[in-house]
């Protein structure tokens, strides 16, 4: 079997964002990123920081590491990174995943498609807004949308971006005029992936959601939409592996 670049295994814990938003589930991150968002939560996947942490892993690697700390306690996992669609071999850990009756989550930006998109149970998509400084190729993103359809996926498949301002907003109603067929969900940014200070942290990211709750509710060409936070965010701050 070919090798994974895993940078962290955890869980079980909730899955804090998005269409499955309170499920169960462990976690696996992998390094490696073709974007480099300015507020990226996650830098330490691809700015270098972390570079000695990064193992190589065969899919039965994981499998075995997943066991061994979730034991009997997930039929969920979730992969995320950096960007993992990056990886053509994931297809390797996806099906041992199956086979074990395990559901399998993904989480990419929508930068590169892989065949194996189609076997993701909850495929979440999260194009990235103008203040990350990285420009969307359409292109791409399109032709992801339409494999998708193609293999009738839809019900499998959401759309989440992060929203940090006003220009964030546009971009995101943007999305939800191209792609109407499938759910969007707009998160609160968080501008302090740094910060240690959870009270604090905590309260001003549910002063953004409510602002963000105002212009939504507000707003007769968004009436579709699902507005969350990142709840991991809220009940354990800026922590890693959880
Ligand atoms: C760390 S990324 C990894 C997966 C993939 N690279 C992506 O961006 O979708 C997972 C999710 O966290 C979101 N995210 C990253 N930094 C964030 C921040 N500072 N505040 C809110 N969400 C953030 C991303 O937009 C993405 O939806
Ligand atoms: N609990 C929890 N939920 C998450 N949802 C997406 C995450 C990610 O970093 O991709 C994440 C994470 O790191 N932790
Ligand atoms: S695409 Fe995801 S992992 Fe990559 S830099 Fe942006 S938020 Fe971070
Ligand atoms: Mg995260």
């Amino acid at each position: 079997m070919s090798k994974i670049p895993v940078l962290e295994i955890f869980g079980p814990t909730i899955q804090g964002e998005g269409m499955v938003i309170g499920k169960k589930t462990m976690f696996v991150r992998t390094a490696g990123c073709d974007y480099s968002c300015s507020w990226c939560d996650s830098a330490f996947t691809w700015d270098g920081s972390a570079k000695d942490e990064i193992v190589q892993m065969t899919a039965e690697d994981i499998w075995n590491r997943l066991k061994e700390i979730g034991g009997d306690l997930f039929n969920h996992v979730t992969i995320s990174g950096g960007n993992p669609a990056l990886l053509k071999n994931l297809n390797e850990l996806i099906n041992l995943l199956k086979q074990n009756e395990i559901e399998v989550a993904l989480e990419t930006q929508g930068s590169r498609w892989q065949d194996w998109f189609t076997q993701i149970d909850d495929l979440t998509i999260s194009p990235k807004p103008p203040s990350s400084n990285m420009s969307t190729d359409f292109a791409i993103l399109d032709r992801i949308i339409h494999n998708l359809t193609d293999h009738n996926r839809l019900e499998q498949t959401s759309l989440k971006v992060v929203i940090f301002d006003e220009a964030d907003y546009q971009y995101a109603k943007g999305i939800g005029e191209r792609y109407p067929q499938i759910p969007l969900y707009l998160q609160v940014g968080n501008r302090d992936v740094h910060g240690e200070d959870i009270d604090n942290l905590t309260s001003t990211l549910l002063n953004q959601y409510e602002q963000l709750i105002d212009r939504v509710v507000q707003d007769d060409e968004l009436n579709n939409v699902r507005v969350l936070p990142q709840l991991h965010t809220l009940v354990w701050g800026n922590k890693r592996g959880v």
